[in-house]
Parts: C-alpha cells; structure tokens; sequence
C-alpha cells in the first residue's frame, strides 16, 4: 500500500470511528436527559465537553495529530446545542429543548452547521504557513491606518461632523421599512386616519431626515478629504525635495510624481471614505438585526444563517477576481509594449519583412487579455448567480416560516413586509463589509508607498549648524573614495587627496570621466563620499549649516539653470535681499552689465523657459554673476569658458585674477586658461596623478619625459 493510499483510508476510519462514537454519545443523552436529576443546561455543557474529549481522543488516536481546521470542526460540533440552548434561554428565557432532541435531524444540522462555519474560518482566515506572512501584512495595514488617522488631526472637527451626519443618516434610513410595515398593516386591519396619517407621515420625515443628512456627511467628507490631500501633498513635496541627488537618479520620475499625485489622493480618499462606509454599514447592520429581532428573533435567526454562506461566496469572488484583474493589466501593459517596441523600431521592422510577424504578436498578446476578460464575466456571472440563488433560497425559507408565523399568531403581515425589506438590505450590507474590510487594508497600501517617502532619511544629511562669522575657505579633501549611488561598484575617486588654498586658484585638468565634476558636486554636497573626508577650513563639510555652506561655495557650471523670470531674479535667485546696486556689481564682473543694459528692459528682461531668450555666452554670464553676487569665500567654474566668447573669456579671468581672498577652482580644457593657476592638478584614473604650478609642472616634463601632462608653453617660453 502507497503512503497516499494509508493516509486516506487512516482518515476514513478516523471519520467512520468519529461519527459512530458521536452518535452513540449523542443518542445517549437523550437516554439520559429523560432520567437526570441535573438541569437542562448542566447536562447540555457536560455533554458538550464528553463530545468534545471523545472525538478529540479518536483523532488523535487514529491519525496521530489534531490539525486546527479539525479542532475547529470537533469545538463548533460539540458547543453548538449547548451555546444555542444557553444563548435562547439568556435572551429569550425560552427552552427550546432543541438541544436534547433525539433526532438524527438535529444531528445533521448541527455537523452541518459546524462543518460550514469552519470552512468559512478556513477561506476568509489565512493560516498555518500564510498565518505568520499574513498576520504581519494586516498587523502593518493596522498600524498604517492608525498613522493615517492621526494624520487627519487637523480634520477632526470635519469628521466629527460627518459621523454625527452619517448617524443621524443611518438611523433615519433604518426606519424607513419598519414604517413601511406599519402602513401595510394599518391598510390591512381595521383603517384608522389618524394612525395612518402619523405612520406615513414618519415615514416621510425620516425619508427627508436620511437624504438631507446623507448628503450634508459627502459633502464633510469630501471636504475633509480634500483639506488632508491637500496637506499630505505639501508635506511629501517637502520630503522629496530634502532627498540627496542620488534618489532621485535611482528613482523613476513617473514613481515620485504618481506617489505624489496618485496615491496622496488614494491614501485621504480610501481610507476616510472607507471608514465612512464601514462605520454606515456597521452602525446600518447592528441596528437592522436590533430591528430584526424585535419583529422575530426566529426569523432573525433563520436569515442570519445566510450570513457565513454570503460571506463565502464574495470572499472567494473577491480573491478570484482580484488575480484575474492583475492578469488583464499586465496582459494589456504586453500589448502596449509590442506597439511600442514595433512604433520606435519600425525601420527594423520595415527591413525585415516582419509586419505580418509583429502583427501576430499583438494579436496573440490581444488574444490572451481577451480569454482572460472573459474568465473575469464568467466569473462574475457565475457570482450573480450563487448570490441571487442564495438570497432566493433565504427568501422562499423566510416567506415559508413567516407565513406559518402569521398563521400562529407571532407576526404581523406587515411585520413580515418590514422584515423582508431589511432582510435585502441586510444581506447587501454583509457583502460591503465584507469586501470594504479587505478593500480598506488593501488602500493602506498606497498609504504605505507615501509613508515610505515621508520617513526616507536623506542620506546627504542636512542638518549641519556650522556659521561662522569668518570664513578662510581653505578646502581639504582627504583620502576620498566615491562611486555614484547608480553604479556602486565603479569607483569615480580612489584615495583622492587634494588642498584647494584660500586666496589661490587652482586648475583642474584631466581627461573626460576623470572625476573632475564629481569633485565639485561633492563639494557641493549634492553627494556623500563613502570614505574619506572633506573639510572646508578644517571642519567637516556636512558641519555647516545647508543654507550657510551654498552661499558661501558658489558653483558655475558647463550648463547653467535658468528659471524663467527677469534676469534680475534670476541673478537674485536664492537671496531674500538683494540690492539692484549688488546684482549690477556682480553682473559688470561676469562682463554681462552692458549686453543687458542693451537688451530692452534692461534687467527686468525675461530669460524665458531654461534661459531659451539668451545666448549659451549670455546664460553663462547671468550664472556667473548670480555666484559672483553671493560674494563665496570659494567659487568653482566648471569648464564655464568653453561656451563664452574670445572677449568675455579674456574679462571674466582677468575678474577671477583680482580676486586675492577668495579660493577658486576652475576645470577648463582650454589650457591657455590654466596657465595663470597658482597650481594645476592632473587627474588620471579616479586619483591625483601631477600636481605643481606651470613651471614646476615643465620641469617635472623635461626631467620625466613619462609624464603625462602637456602644459602649453607660456608665452616666451
Ligand atoms: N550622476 C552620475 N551617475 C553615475 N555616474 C556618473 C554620474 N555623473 C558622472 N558619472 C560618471 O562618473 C565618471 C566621472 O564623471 P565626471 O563628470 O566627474 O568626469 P569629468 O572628468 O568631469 O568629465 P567631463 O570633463 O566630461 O565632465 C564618469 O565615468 C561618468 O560617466
């Protein structure tokens, strides 16, 4: 016999042995109730916990071990008459006796009974392995949905509102089909104006009551939701412009700008208007069945038994659905991607013949979305149907009992109309709980993807507090190792050691990719070095104060930023106060005074988008003179005079020469510009390979014919 083949016939005689010992014990108490001297429910309790430990000892003598679903069968099958006995008599003070009637019929009942209810734990309920990955996920979305409730603080008094309109709502809206009943049965018994009257016209003012408060909660909500959107955005707007240079180059631009305009909104929708849903149909659902019952509790009950069936079927909808969703967007983001790939490679295409080949493609990706849209109705329809069986079913049950009830004398016919008129709505509300519950752990998630940006540390950190009233400017890198955060494991600085003096120039050469832009945008502090240290008069960079440290280190770069705006703002950008006197300063020494005061407003001209009204000379004079206008202790040009002409260039390094107390750094290719340097730095393979002024640089040359740089000779040499 295979292992299979001996697990399955174990179990069989382990449910053959469970049932024969359950029905003897179940026939016994019936034996026994007629004879005992305890009471009823002593005896139902004792007899629960000797089902429970006899079938417990058959299982686990048969199998070995007792799995939860099994446990959750044996404890629903043994309680059952004893819960529902006790719970009648707590309520009711009824004895229904149902509990000790020997009738195979009960017994069925209650094994079906049990059997359904744990089924229903086992499909809504993750356990064993997905118990623990699933524990934590809704342990999280907990957590997540508190955050976002607290956030909501400064909406409170909006969503006090809102409750209060949302209460006044249900409560109205729960009285609609009580009244409706009354009217029925005052039409229906002897006819009393007056009574009628009064019935029809509560009925008319709750109406009123419901509409007028329903409408006054969206309109709260709505508004609360838009205040908190509002606010959300602000705040990860502020988050995301404080992150170091390097996220935004790992991260893709459509992510930051869907986080904050996509799930911002999702995160202050879902999660107020789910509450509002799930507080409505709470509140709706308790006090229905508190309605219910006071018209029939028998009935009550008898319809609640629909309840885990409902619930079954929209949860294995819901799962169902939800994958097959997934499955139509990705197999109609492939569709997208072929008419893409074809559209930018058509030449390609066109060469190869492949039209009829790619043609193909699509459709088989079209095909594939088709079969899948197709599962999904089916799905649905199949849905639709079980629901619409199910709540036929409970209906033709409910009519059945209510029609014996009327004829006993329990009910009124219009008691039966309200009954069966909230039964619909109450079977409607059990699907929305169930579906808005999930739905509302699921919207955390893009709450999750926004709380994730918001408590992202910049790994620049700015919060150095440095100012001092005097500042030398004399720049230390030491032993400085750096790779971009895009590419980690390509070394851009190797132990790269240099000293930029207060009052010197320096030049920095080398070939393309060297490093030499990455030195400044680390000085600049648009990066952090992973090893090594940059010091600016010996105190680490990141100590000064963000605001202090970029008013006093000024960089030009190769391609200026302009922002559209006056040339005057734009030299002003940045600065709370900034004279005209100061900005024409600094413009007459980036040699752009009198090209502006050509143009025809002068420094109020616009520069239109990205500097697009300027010449490329032209914007690298306004940058040039909105550094020179912050007056920094170090000013760096970044191959600036590649893009100016013969006349600015001559004007703009004579200023840079007149500058004694300022250090200065210039990356240039032209090497005529370096030769005035007070030192010229050579970079070759992430590192400082020569360094020494022009003449000592020469020497090195003719003694070392190896060395690499070719310093132009100055003039006479
Ligand atoms: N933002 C970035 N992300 C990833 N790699 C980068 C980035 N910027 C530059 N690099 C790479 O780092 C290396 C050094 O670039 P860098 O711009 O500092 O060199 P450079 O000497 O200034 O060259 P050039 O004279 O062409 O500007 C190059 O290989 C470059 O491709």
């Amino acid at each position: 016999m295979t292992g299979n083949a001996a697990t399955v016939s174990r179990k069989v005689a382990a449910l053959l042995l469970a049932v024969c010992v359950d029905l003897s014990l179940f026939y016994a108490a019936g034996l026994v109730a007629t004879r005992s001297e305890f009471g009823h429910l002593t005896r139902l309790w004792a007899h629960a916990a000797l089902r429970g430990s006899a079938l417990t000892a058959v299982t686990l003598l048969i199998l070995g071990d007792l799995d939860p679903l099994l446990t959750r069968v044996i404890a629903a099958h043994s309680l059952l008459p004893a819960v529902f006995e006790t719970g009648t008599d707590a309520l009711y003070h009824e004895d229904t006796e149902r509990g000790s009637s020997v009738d195979v019929r009960s017994w069925l009942m209650c094994a079906g009974a049990s059997l359904a209810a744990a089924l229903f734990w086992e499909i809504t309920v993750p356990d064993a392995d997905d118990a623990a990955a699933g524990k934590e996920k809704k342990q999280k979305a907990r957590v997540l949905f508190v955050r976002v409730l607290r956030l909501y603080r400064p909406e409170y008094l909006l969503l006090l509102g809102g409750l209060v309109m949302l209460t006044l709502a249900v409560f109205c809206e729960m009285f609609i089909p009580f009244y409706t009943g009354r009217v029925i049965d005052i039409l229906g018994t002897r006819y009393q104006p007056n009574e009628f009257v009064s019935a029809l016209l509560l009925m008319g003012l709750y109406s009123l009551g419901s509409s007028v408060s329903a409408g006054c909660r969206g309109g709260i909500l709505l508004c609360a939701i838009s205040s908190f959107t509002c606010r959300m955005k602000v705040k990860l707007f502020g988050a995301l412009t404080k992150q170091e240079i390097g996220f935004f180059e790992t991260t893709k631009t459509g992510e930051i700008t869907s986080r904050l305009s996509k799930d911002t909104t999702l995160m202050g929708r879902a999660v107020c208007l789910n509450v509002n849903v799930l507080l409505r149909t709470f509140i709706k659902t308790l006090g229905m069945i508190a309605l219910m019952m006071s018209l029939s509790w028998k009935l009550t009950f008898l319809m609640l038994m629909e309840t885990p069936v409902a619930g079954l079927i929209q949860n294995v909808y819901d799962t169902r659905y939800q994958r097959l969703s997934l499955a139509v967007q990705d197999s109609t983001a492939q569709a997208a991607e072929v008419v893409n790939e074809v559209v930018s490679s058509i030449h390609a295409v066109r060469s190869f013949n492949t039209e009829k080949h790619e043609a193909r493609r699509y459709d088989d990706c079209l095909m594939d979305t088709h079969n899948l849209k197709t599962q999904q109705s089916t799905l649905r329809a199949v849905y639709l149907l079980a629901r619409r069986l199910t709540g036929l079913a409970m209906q033709g049950i409910m009519l059945y009992y209510g029609r014996l009830f009327i004829q006993s004398g329990q009910m009124t016919t219009g008691n039966l109309v309200s009954f069966i008129l909230y039964q619909s709505d109450l079977g409607e509300n059990i699907r929305t709980l169930t579906y808005i519950f999930g739905d509302m752990l699921n919207s955390v998630g893009a709450a999750a993807k926004v709380f994730e940006y918001l408590d992202r540390k910049p790994e620049v950190c700015m919060e150095g507090t440095l100012k001092p009233d005097q500042l030398t400017g004399n720049v230390l890198f030491h032993k400085v190792n750096f790779a971009y955060p895009k590419h980690p494991n390509k070394a851009v600085l190797q132990d790269f050691s240099l000293e930029l003096k207060s009052g010197q120039m320096t030049a920095l050469v080398g070939q393309s990719g060297n490093g030499k832009s990455t030195c400044v945008s680390l000085l600049e502090r648009l990066y952090e070095q992973q090893e090594g240290e940059i010091l600016l008069d010996n105190e680490p960079l990141k100590s000064y104060d963000h605001r202090f440290l970029h008013k006093k280190i000024a960089v030009v770069s190769q391609e200026p930023v302009l922002f559209s705006g006056s040339i005057r703002d734009n030299i002003a950008y940045g600065l709370a106060e900034c004279s005209l006197d100061e900005i024409q300063e600094a413009a007459r020494k980036a040699n752009a005074h009198d090209f502006i005061m050509k143009l025809e407003k002068g420094y109020n001209a616009e520069v239109g988008e990205g500097g697009g009204h300027l010449t490329k000379s032209g914007k690298q004079q306004i940058a040039l003179a909105r550094a020179l206008v912050r007056q920094p202790q170090v000013l760096i040009l970044d191959e600036i005079t590649s893009s100016l002409d013969m006349d600015s260039e001559k004007k703009i390094l004579q200023t840079l020469a007149r500058c004694p107390n300022q250090t200065r750094l210039v990356i240039a290719h032209k090497l005529e510009n370096i030769v005035m340097a007070d030192q010229i730095v050579l970079m070759e393979d992430s590192r400082v390979q020569e360094q020494g002024t022009h003449q000592e640089l020469m020497d090195m040359q003719h003694e070392s014919p190896s060395c690499r740089l070719s310093v132009p000779p100055q003039n006479g040499d």
